[in-house]
């Protein structure tokens, strides 16, 4: 007998080693296993059983590592799957499918022997003899803290004498409690804020009065509050001497969900149109759901799930990263309280682990969570949620593999049977065009629906939004980056105590050209997307096409109408933000981009805030326009619509249509009416007018004539190699062989595609001091290809890659 292993080694391997199986063990494919590699014994996972072998002299595994499969056969498949698809490693393919953790180190357990020999003399032994009785199955570094120095040559001896035995295991982080120190208040509220006033009148800036303070509002507080009120452990002594507090620990749940659970509250009744949407849903293989913002999507997705579960099965749910609130989870958990099993980046790798087993076990049987969550294993899977369809973070770029969970949802629901179902407002252009040619079914909500307080809903407005010429403004006079109409839209709120967001696309937008006069962008002739500046010229400004390579210098004039004002562009959040303060005296302004809202702890303070009524403007990039709901928010500005349109990325158009429908979608929500302002030097491109008028179909079509002409996806595919050196010459060189050999084979073959383009120095030509070039793919199958050639370490390989900066 023998067994195909998939191993844990950092060689990259795309296929599965062979071994043979010592007789008398017991194996099953999805088992983890130790086997011999090279020199070392690793970990493993047996993907396949086989009378056969094709390889001779075959080793065999050491060891079963863990008698339970972690994987079964539909997984084993996709692991294989995506290891082809995305030409990476295999183990780094089955990794992802694994318990949190468990790439890492084996480690020694000690276990006692149920019928143990006499004690031993040392004391030593008799230590660690008497530990392992009183604790069972102990790790070898638990022991040690717990005995002191205990060498395995000891632990070899003893096991020799029949005393304990000694295995490799699987770390599994369980069963040790985390705990959270806090202070707690020991008398009344009112008898706290006595004493508090009686301090702080001794002494203004009494600590000690603080925390009373602070404590008779909220009796109860994590001890990091505390501190953070200026408390020194001295403070909280005296406090907790003359009886006022005390202080504790609680233990912290590893069940994220702990908080939301307990619901089972009944569902809304569905509309017409949503019942029918989870019908042809519940009904169809694969189901786009495009439904317009706020449309009830999520209600179809939670009557979905409620189906699944009745039938017995399991359901995973698929949100980005950034829409996993609290909020969110919260929805989910209401309904279906004990259910529930949530994955994200944020989880310990305890909590990571003690999800995943209660998933496997089918206690929890609906999983919500980022990109990831699409690997939890699932029972019986009957259902694929991915909401918001259409975002680029559900591909991951690094590390290995560069997998799109859609794409791993779709095969999951291939090889499983599993529906799967597609939500999105704005579609990605691929998916919109399956659903066109009849691959996959789809479904529309057209209605935004407007929820009243007690439960009902009426029919919602989208709001009103108008396109700004900036040309006419230069015209007009008006030199500001404001428009006169958005002026007066943000003053007008203010009056009445709402709230606007000034919007600013500003990636890489200082390295495009644009003439303020006419709105020309130089776009390279072969490839369709916008030349950028050069960030590596140094003589003359140049334009580069950082997809094929192709450069000229940067004209003076405008080529299309000769105006002089034919320049790089792009401002920044803080030129906005100082601005907006400078424009509208007296309102309070606030910044939120990568650098303000850094962590989300920050993001959730800024919505606070905003919840709150504390800010009036706030000037921010792309991270704002994702699941704002917020009832005083009336007027958006658009501060300058067209730089995501340049990016040099054939999905420039998309991302910028996805972009504005989605800020545009922030406002007016509630019963006040929205207003949006989109700035722009280019007001007849098309994902500018389509974002305007609400019309994704008119989007699509332009898009989709686009693509075809131009031979982007989904009329190819697309792959990206990256190279990095440090050294100018010998990137090249590699970058050029690469190239040269991917041409001659393909040309041996008497083929005409794949396309290869370059290599060229990116958009992005360096990172972390290291140079990039990068050679792009273009055809029905690119991987194909690159699987034939040798590459090194230091190539990164992309297929479908969500950027080409
Ligand atoms: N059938 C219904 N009856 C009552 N309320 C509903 C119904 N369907 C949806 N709602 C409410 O309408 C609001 C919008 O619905 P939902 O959040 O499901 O829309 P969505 O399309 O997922 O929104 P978004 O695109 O913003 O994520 C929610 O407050 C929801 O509770
Ligand atoms: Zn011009
Ligand atoms: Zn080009």
């Amino acid at each position: 007998m023998f067994a195909e292993v998939g191993v844990y080694t950092t060689q990259p391997a795309r296929r599965p080693f062979t071994y043979a199986v010592p007789p008398g063990m017991a194996l099953a494919p999805g088992m983890a296993v130790f086997v011999p590699f090279g020199p070392r014994i690793v970990q493993g996972i047996v993907l396949r059983l086989s009378e056969r072998s094709e390889v001779e002299a075959v080793r065999p595994i050491s060891a079963v590592m863990d008698p339970e499969p972690l994987l079964d056969p539909a997984r084993i498949a996709l692991a294989e799957w995506m290891a082809e698809e995305y030409l990476a490693p295999l183990w780094e393919c089955v990794a992802c499918f694994l318990p949190a953790g468990f790439g890492q180190k084996p480690v020694t357990m000690v276990s006692p022997v149920d019928v143990p020999p006499l004690l031993p003399v040392y004391p030593k032994d008799r230590a660690i003899l008497q530990y392992i009785a009183a604790h069972g199955r102990v790790t070898l570094d638990e022991l040690r803290k717990a005995v002191g120095q205990v060498s395995l040559t000891t632990l070899q001896r003893l096991q020799q004498e029949g005393h304990l035995t000694v295995t490799q295991g699987l770390a599994r982080p369980t069963g040790r409690p985390k705990f959270e120190r806090r202070v707690a208040l020991t008398v009344e509220p009112a008898a706290a804020r006595a004493e508090a006033e009686r301090l702080l009148a001794e002494r203004p800036r009494s600590v000690e009065g603080r925390v009373l303070l602070r404590l008779a509002e909220e009796p109860d507080l994590p001890l990091g509050a505390v501190r953070a009120l200026g408390a020194t452990p001295g403070h909280l002594e005296r406090l907790a001497e003359r009886g006022f507090i005390r202080a504790y620990d609680r233990r912290v749940e590893r069940d994220p969900v702990a908080a939301v659970r307990g619901g089972s509250r009944p569902p809304p009744v569905l509309s017409a149109e949503q019942a029918a949407a989870a019908d042809t849903a519940w009904r169809e293989r694969v189901t786009l759901l495009h439904g317009v913002t706020g449309s009830g999507k999520t209600e179809v997705y939670l009557d979905l799930v409620g189906r699944a579960l009745a039938a017995g099965g399991g359901a995973i749910v698929l949100v980005p990263e950034i829409s996993l609130t609290p909020q969110a989870i919260r929805r989910f958990g209401e309904r279906f309280g004990d259910e529930l099993a949530v994955f994200h980046s944020r989880l310990s790798t305890g909590e990571l682990y003690d999800q995943w087993f209660r998933v496997e076990r089918g206690e929890a049987r609906l999983v919500l969570g980022s990109r990831s969550a699409v690997f939890a294993p699932v029972r019986k899977l009957e259902l694929v949620v991915l909401d918001e369809e259409h975002e680029w973070s559900y591909k991951q770029s690094d590390p290995v593999p560069r997998y799109h969970a859609r794409d791993v949802a779709l095969k999951l629901g291939e090889l499983t049977g599993a529906r799967v179902v597609l939500g999105s407002a704005t579609p990605d252009v691929v998916t919109y065009h399956r659903a066109e040619t009849g691959q996959i079914a789809r479904v529309e909500l057209a209605t935004r629906l407007a929820p009243a307080e007690d439960g009902s809903v009426t029919e919602g407005a989208l709001p009103s939004v108008q396109v700004v010429d900036m040309r006419e403004e230069l015209r007009a006079g008006n030199r500001s980056m404001f428009s006169r109409a958005l002026r007066q839209a943000v003053r007008e709120a203010l009056v009445a105590g709402e709230q606007a967001i000034l919007f600013v696309n500003r990636r890489g937008s200082a390295r495009f050209v644009l003439c303020r006069d006419c709105g020309f962008l130089p776009l390279c002739p072969s490839c369709e997307v916008a030349m950028s500046l050069d960030a590596e010229a140094t003589i003359h400004a140049m334009l580069r096409c950082h997809h094929c390579g192709r450069t000229k210098r940067l004209e003076e004039r405008c080529p299309n109408c000769d105006s002089l004002r034919y320049r790089p562009f792009g401002v920044g959040t803080q030129r906005v933000e100082a601005e907006a303060r400078a424009v509208f005296r007296g309102a309070r302004v606030a910044r939120w981009d990568s650098d303000t809202a850094r962590t989300r702890d920050a993001h959730e303070r800024m919505v606070a805030a905003l919840e709150a009524g504390k800010i009036d403007i706030v000037v921010g990039t792309q991270l704002l326009a994702k699941g704002l709901d917020l009832e005083r928010l009336t007027v958006v500005g658009v501060v300058d619509a067209d730089v995501g349109l340049s990016l040099p990325d054939y999905r420039a158009a998309e991302r910028t249509y996805q972009l504005l429908s989605q800020v545009a979608g922030r406002a007016g929500r509630r019963d006040r009416p929205g207003r949006v302002y989109i700035q722009t030097y280019e007001p007849e491109a098309p994902p500018i007018v389509a974002a305007a008028e609400h019309d994704y179909r008119g989007f699509y079509e332009s898009e989709i004539a686009h693509r075809r002409r131009a031979g982007y996806p989904p009329f190819s595919r697309i792959a990206r190699l990256v190279y990095r050196h440090h050294d100018e010459a010998a990137g090249l060189e590699e970058a050029s062989r690469v190239a040269r050999e991917l041409r001659v084979l393909r040309d041996a073959a008497g083929r005409a595609e794949p396309e290869i383009l370059g290599p060229t120095r990116p958009f992005i030509p360096r990172v972390r001091g290291e140079l990039r070039w990068q050679i792009l793919l273009r055809g029905r199958a690119p991987g194909t290809l690159i699987g034939q050639v040798r590459l090194g370490e230091r190539w990164q390989v992309d297929i479908d890659p969500a950027s080409l900066l």
